[in-house]
């Protein structure tokens, strides 16, 4: 809320007031006798009014303005007549002077603007309370240990709550010459020794709980990732990815059992040694408790300043790393184009920014904490001043002062905490919103499908296919595409660059479904297949295959359970891998590096198919698959279809003499199939197929046309 409407609200609310008071003032002698009782009837009188007022006057207002003028002025003059108890009998509001009218609701605009004005809109006002509650959520995922911890946590409380009480009771017994007793001295030993242990108890526990907590939401979240759609990771730089399980996940995690533990201890220790201050002397205790809501109201202000900080931070921080990752893992190209300068100036643009936001928080937090302790000090020289005019009245003995100082610097401490503690589950909620999201996402990619047939025969049908990307959703990249692949057929997929083929393959591997249409496999939709059965018939070896760090067995065998040697040998001799495979140091067992780097693009190729055709796929789909291979271990689809390695073969080529040797081949063209035939149909036909032919299927494009 920003200034004006603040005072606006105060001036709408001064009017209603006004009426309000000169009705209440008729019945303010019949209301004087009843004293404190008096000022709270009047209070709760001008509380409906203001609230019918504000919500006719003005709707969108704060709805604590209320309650605060209201409320305000009575707690005041009941906080005045406890602590000066001689003073002159409360005064009602309808008959005190206008002054304090004033005074009131310019306190009550003052309020409301500290309170509103630093809240960043949604980012703390919707966001952070759902945050919270998926937070405690993921937390309960422990709950044995959590709730030992707690068990612990009573037991700590009672113990340091006991402790000062023993030791006032200690110093009364001196000052009056008992001279401290075994049984109070044992008392005290036993309540300080017995804190110690369940606080370690404590301790131990809600780290054990954290502990926990981070390697479930890690397995957990990256489980999640690994299930999106591709369009998430297209969108989501993978060092983003990787910084946010780094860093995120164990602030996240740390904040639940540290909040937790921290907001009930210090609830439990205010509550707990409150009541034994009140005990000792009320009036110090209404006095000491002051502090609390001038805590509350500068942390308040504080948390909305570091809550935003605190995101911009967090993603500063995974935006530099997604920088540097993108400079390192494609460093040939920064070469080539002499980009380092550029690179360089990126990133001393990010780590700049990262050590800006890095300032403010600290340069900020230091502030606070400069205010919050010059708060406490105001507070306890109060109470001394005040503990003294006791000491003189008689009205409290030494021991008991002594034990209400020792209670009120733990309850001030506890009562920080337990704000910092709730700021803090805030802000740390609001800043983790992305693992959140992450944790929250639904996987796209497992449909629940259950069908599995013991045997597929390799129909492959794509029924008035249209398709649009998910990043760019107005632009249709598949028109009412519609062919059909047989069992023992390899069939190719042609087209100008942009025309539509990968993204055949794409639907067809199910990295995405069809907006409009089907593609089926065997009659059935591709989405009611069991998963994991699908992805182990239809088979995608694409141009530039990732092979993972590992042996070149293990990338043959890549998720496979069990694999021979023999069938590992068979696969790769067929692709064509096995004579350069057995002429390296280590054969089978030679690590091919971090994503391959230690082999050459073709030997990469050859691996990849070796990879797809030891699962005997029942579609094996080559998109460019071959584009690095020379003559020696020729690529045969054809002979692979025949000897059983595949049953059916999808192939997208530029390159002509594969082109020529498929059975069947469909044309595209703008996301359309233009046409369809064997090739010497489509040659006789001269139609698209022979201007492919006659052009170079990367004319009109940018690419070099591969035809040979
Ligand atoms: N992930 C994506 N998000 C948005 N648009 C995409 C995406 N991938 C491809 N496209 C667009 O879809 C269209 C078809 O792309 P596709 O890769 O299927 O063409 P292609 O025929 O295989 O081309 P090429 O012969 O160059 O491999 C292109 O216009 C391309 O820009």
């Amino acid at each position: 809320m920003a200034l004006l409407p603040a005072i606006r609200l105060a001036c709408l609310l001064l009017l209603v007031d006004l009426v309000v008071l000169a009705a209440l003032a008729q019945l303010a002698p019949a209301l004087a006798h009843l004293g404190l009782a008096a000022v709270w009837l009047e209070a709760g009188l001008r509380l409906p009014a203001f609230t019918v007022a504000g919500r006719l006057l003005a709707p969108g207002g704060p709805r604590g303005a209320a309650v605060v003028l209201s409320l305000t002025p009575a707690a005041f003059l009941t906080l005045r007549s406890l602590l000066v108890p001689y003073s002159a009998a409360p005064v009602l509001l309808a008959t005190a002077a206008p002054v304090w009218l004033a005074l009131t609701h310019g306190a009550t605009a003052a309020a409301l603007l500290v309170w509103a004005v630093p809240s960043p809109g949604r980012d703390t006002g919707t966001e952070s309370p759902v945050a919270v509650r998926q937070l405690l959520a993921l937390a309960l995922a422990e709950w044995p240990v959590l709730g030992g911890a707690f068990f612990f946590l009573v037991l700590a409380v009672l113990g340091e709550t006991a402790g000062p009480y023993c030791t006032g009771k200690a110093l009364d017994a001196i000052q009056h010459g008992d001279g401290p007793t075994f049984f109070t001295i044992g008392l005290v030993l036993a309540a300080d020794l017995g804190s110690s242990l369940f606080a370690g108890c404590r301790g131990g526990l809600f780290t054990l709980a954290q502990a926990r907590l981070k390697l479930g939401t890690c397995y957990q979240l990256f489980s999640r990732l690994l299930r999106q759609d591709l369009a998430f990771f297209q969108g989501t730089p993978a060092a983003e990815l990787s910084t946010r399980l780094a860093n995120d996940v164990p602030l996240l995690c740390d904040v639940v059992p540290m909040s937790t533990n921290v907001a009930l201890r210090s609830l439990g220790m205010a509550l707990g040694l409150g009541g034994f201050m009140v005990g000792l002397s009320p009036r110090l205790a209404l006095l000491a408790l002051l502090e609390a809501p001038l805590i509350i109201t500068a942390r308040k202000v504080y948390d909305a300043r570091h809550q935003v900080l605190q995101r911009a931070m967090l993603d500063a921080t995974a935006n530099t790393a997604a920088v540097v990752q993108e400079a390192v893992s494609s460093i040939e190209t920064v070469r080539t184009f002499a980009g380092e300068e550029e690179e360089e100036r990126r990133h001393s643009q990010a780590v700049t920014k990262m050590l800006g936001l890095k300032d403010r928080i600290d340069v900020e937090q230091a502030l606070f904490t400069l205010i919050q302790r010059a708060l406490q000090l105001a507070m306890q020289v109060l109470v001394l001043c005040h503990g003294r005019r006791q000491l003189r009245e008689g009205t409290i003995t030494t021991g008991s002062l002594v034990t209400f100082l020792l209670y009120q610097a733990k309850v001030s401490h506890h009562v920080q905490a337990l704000v910092f503690g709730h700021g803090d589950l805030l802000s740390k909620a609001a800043a983790s919103r992305k693992i959140l999201e992450y944790l929250d996402r639904e996987p796209t990619g497992d449909t629940g499908g259950t069908w599995a047939p013991t045997t597929l025969q390799g129909h492959v049908a794509f029924q008035h296919v249209s398709f649009a990307y998910p990043a760019r959703p107005e632009h249709l990249v598949l028109q009412d595409v519609s062919f059909k692949l047989h069992p023992g057929e390899v069939m190719a997929l042609a087209g100008l660059n942009g025309s539509g083929k990968s993204t055949c393959a794409g639907l067809l591997e199910r990295f995405y479904d069809p907006g409009t249409g089907d593609v089926l496999l065997d009659g059935v939709p591709l989405r009611d297949y069991e998963y994991r059965y699908l992805h182990r018939q239809v088979v995608l070896v694409g141009q530039d295959p990732v092979l993972f760090s590992g042996t070149i067995r293990e990338n043959i065998t890549f998720g496979l359970e069990s694999c021979g040697e023999e069938d590992v040998r068979a696969a790769a001799a067929t692709a064509g891998a096995l004579g350069f495979i057995l002429a390296l140091d280590r054969g089978f067992d030679t690590d091919v590096g971090d994503k391959g780097g230690q082999l050459s693009v073709g030997e990469k190729q050859r691996i990849a198919i070796a990879r797809a055709l030891v699962r005997r796929p029942t579609v094996l789909i080559l998109d460019e698959a071959a584009s690095a291979l020379d003559g020696e271990g020729e690529v045969a689809p054809q002979q692979w279809v025949r000897s059983g390695w595949a049953r059916t073969v999808l192939l997208i080529t530029h390159c002509r003499r594969m082109l020529e040797a498929a059975d069947r081949i469909v044309v595209l063209e703008r996301g359309a199939v233009v046409e369809m035939g064997t090739p010497a149909e489509l040659r006789s036909r001269c139609g698209p197929y022979s201007h492919l032919l006659q052009r170079g299927p990367g004319a009109g494009r940018t690419e070099t046309p591969r035809m040979d």
